[in-house]
Parts: C-alpha cells; sequence; structure tokens
C-alpha cells in the first residue's frame, strides 16, 4: 500500500574509487560502510538481518527486493544490521520496515554498474547522505569518516547477546554456541535436532564455558575481522582436544586461527544463495549459502581442508578427526538459501556422542 509520507529525496553514494553516484532516497539518513553486494535473489528478509552485515551497506544485485512482503517470523536477530540498503528497485513494504528501522535506503540507481565496480575493484567504502536537501559533498563527508572493516576492533560488541540465554531441546546433548552475532536459524537448527543450546556473549571466558559442561563449543557467523575476535579465539585454544569443536563462517574463521591457521581478506567476498562447494571425500557438489569478505587461507597443521569452492578453490569445510573439530565457511542453516548442507548439523550432533542423534533426512522443513 502507497503511504504518502514517504517522501521521494536526492541521495548520493561516494565511493573509495572517487566517484559520486546519484539515487533515488527512499529512507533518509547519513551513514557509512563496507559496500557488498548479495547475489541472492530472494531472502532479503533474512539477509537485513544477517548480523554479519554489520557495518556494511548491503547492495542486492537482484533488481526488484520486496515483492513477497516482510514478515518478522523470517528475521534471523531482532533488528536490521547493515548500515544502508541499496537496490534498483525496493518495494514500499520494504522501504517502510527500513524506515522503521532507521536504515538509509537508496535505489533507481544502476546496481549493474555498482556491482561490477566491486567485482573489479574490491570491496570498498561508501559514504551515502540521502534527504531533501543533501548533497555531494555530505555524502563524501561521511566516505572520509569511514573505517575499513578490520578496524572496528570490537564489532562484536555490537552484535552479541549480553547474557546467557538458553534455548532448551528434548534431547541429550548440550550445546555451548558462542554469539560472535549469530543468526538465528542456527540456534533453530540445533534445538529441532533436540539439542540444549546455551548461547554465551561473544567474550565469555572458560569459566562460563566449563560451567555449562557442553557436549559441543560452537562458535557462531558474524561480523567483521576473525583476527580481532580475541576472547574466542582464546576459548578455542582452550578447549580443542577437550570438547567437540564446531563453526560457521566466523566460526570457521577464528576456529582455524586459533589452531595454527591464518585468514586473508578476499577481494569482494561471497555472497549469495549459489556458491558451489565440492566435498573432497565424496566429490558431491552442493549449493551452498554464503556471507563472507574473509576466508581461511592456511588451515594450519591442526586441521584439513575438507570442502572447497568450485569457483575459486577456498576453504569451505574443516576438520580433524583427532580434536573432533568440524566447520564450515558457508551457511548450512540456509535462510537465505537452500537446504542441501542441513546435514551439517546432524554431523555436529554425531559428534558430540551423545544419545539419540540419528541422521535426519535433509528436507526442507515445512512454514
Ligand atoms: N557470515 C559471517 O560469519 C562472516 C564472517 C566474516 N565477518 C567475514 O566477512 O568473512
Amino acid at each position: 500500500m502507497f503511504r504518502s509520507f514517504l517522501v521521494m529525496s536526492d541521495a548520493y553514494l561516494a565511493l573509495e574509487d572517487g566517484r559520486v553516484v546519484e539515487a533515488r532516497g527512499r529512507v533518509p539518513g547519513r551513514t557509512r560502510g563496507e559496500l557488498v553486494f548479495t547475489t541472492a535473489y530472494t531472502g532479503y528478509e533474512e539477509s537485513l538481518t544477517d548480523p554479519s552485515y554489520e557495518e556494511q551497506v548491503l547492495t542486492f544485485s537482484y533488481p526488484l527486493i520486496g515483492n513477497y512482503g516482510v514478515r518478522a517470523e523470517r528475521f534471523e536477530s531482532d533488528r536490521v544490521h547493515p548500515r544502508a540498503a541499496v537496490a534498483r528497485e525496493f518495494t514500499e513494504e520494504v522501504v517502510e520496515w527500513l524506515a522503521d528501522e532507521g536504515v538509509p535506503a537508496v535505489d533507481h540507481l544502476d546496481t549493474r554498474d555498482l556491482v561490477t565496480s566491486i567485482r573489479e575493484e574490491g570491496a570498498m567504502k561508501v559514504g551515502i547522505a540521502v534527504g531533501e536537501d543533501v548533497t555531494p559533498e555530505d555524502a563524501k563527508e561521511e566516505l572520509a569518516q569511514c573505517k575499513g572493516m578490520s578496524d572496528h576492533v570490537d564489532i562484536g560488541a555490537q552484535v552479541t547477546t549480553t547474557e546467557l540465554t538458553t534455548f532448551e531441546g528434548d534431547g541429550d546433548t548440550t550445546v555451548a554456541l558462542v554469539d560472535c552475532g549469530a543468526k538465528g536459524s542456527i540456534v533453530d537448527s540445533l534445538v529441532e535436532r533436540g539439542a540444549t543450546v546455551h548461547v554465551l556473549p561473544y567474550d565469555a571466558d572458560a569459566e562460563d564455558v566449563t560451567a555449562l559442561d557442553p557436549d559441543v563449543l560452537f562458535i557462531s557467523n558474524g561480523p567483521g575481522d576473525p583476527e580481532n575476535y580475541t576472547a574466542t579465539r582464546e576459548l578455542v585454544e582452550e578447549f580443542a582436544g577437550e570438547v567437540p569443536l564446531a563453526g560457521i563462517c566466523l566460526g570457521q574463521q577464528i576456529v582455524a586461527s586459533a589452531l595454527g591457521g591464518t585468514t586473508e581478506k578476499m577481494a569482494f567476498g561471497h555472497r549469495g544463495v549459489n556458491q558451489p562447494v565440492r566435498d573432497l571425500q565424496t566429490g558431491k557438489v552442493v549449493m551452498t549459502t554464503q556471507n563472507h569478505g574473509y576466508t581461511v587461507a592456511d588451515p594450519g597443521d591442526q586441521l584439513d581442508v575438507t570442502q572447497v569452492n568450485v569457483n575459486d578453490d577456498t576453504a569451505e569445510g574443516l576438520a580433524s578427526e583427532e580434536l573432533s573439530v568440524i566447520t564450515r565457511q558457508y551457511h548450512p542453516e540456509a535462510h537465505p538459501g537452500p537446504h542441501d548442507s542441513l546435514g551439517f548439523f546432524d554431523d555436529v550432533l554425531a559428534m558430540a556422542g551423545t544419545e539419540g542423534n540419528e541422521r535426519k533426512p535433509q528436507v526442507a522443513p515445512s512454514d
């Protein structure tokens, strides 16, 4: 439904490469962040509420965003995380949602050109100014104040739970999930399989974890540079070999970094729902959901690469049989995206060695 308070306004995006792009303002405000793009054609509610997009400006390469509405049950967290949203065309419903959330939005610009620039020049800083009287200078001022992703040294504090929260499952496995910005679907995927999940702050210490006596220590996804998560890395160092370890996305990067590996920033990262991943043991390729800008460059001596990205050979899965570790760079929990790799959660619970964790068929849960 058209709401007349949504006055169209001017919008400027000042890019790190020196260009200023004009757009139609949909939600006013001034902001800045790392300009990234996702190729996902559905799942805008899930993407916009994924905490891993904190401090980024999310461009949708799919041209029409919002065509099946906005429903809170599809949210992955309790707020929108990107600093701003960019698309060729947003529907009124998405604009109203972003306005309620105070997140600037722009459309009616050539997003193909923007995506091509990011692919050629890499993820870049952007300053954005949206409003009735804004000028290109306002956007440039925002750009001048924009920090690089790795300079957000305590970004985990912006997205983590501040207190221990427990989600009860009806099985025997206890998971300690370190919340570096966890998507709700990770918790759901574990609880649906019977696990009781204790969600801990990102800076939890060894005592906090020991008090829960978990069967698995699970490191979540989250925003920013994995090297900045010092406390979380220390937890992994402390418990490796003592408690089975799992990780998703940032979680994989932190686990690798803690166990002697290295991470690095990619040129423009992987963001979308059709990234092909090959399992090195079975040779099978599955389509996966991804959202990351860093990657594990070297897994170190203790971890094996078990899965790779078909497009660029980057590490998509790591494991250590000896230490009981399995991690994924992609998002097995989907939301958005394909459910082909939900079996990861069965593997994690099987690794815990507790009773009643039979492998479940990898079918889409009914909504
Ligand atoms: N989804 C995530 O966990 C993202 C991980 C990390 N912040 C990256 O960009 O690589």
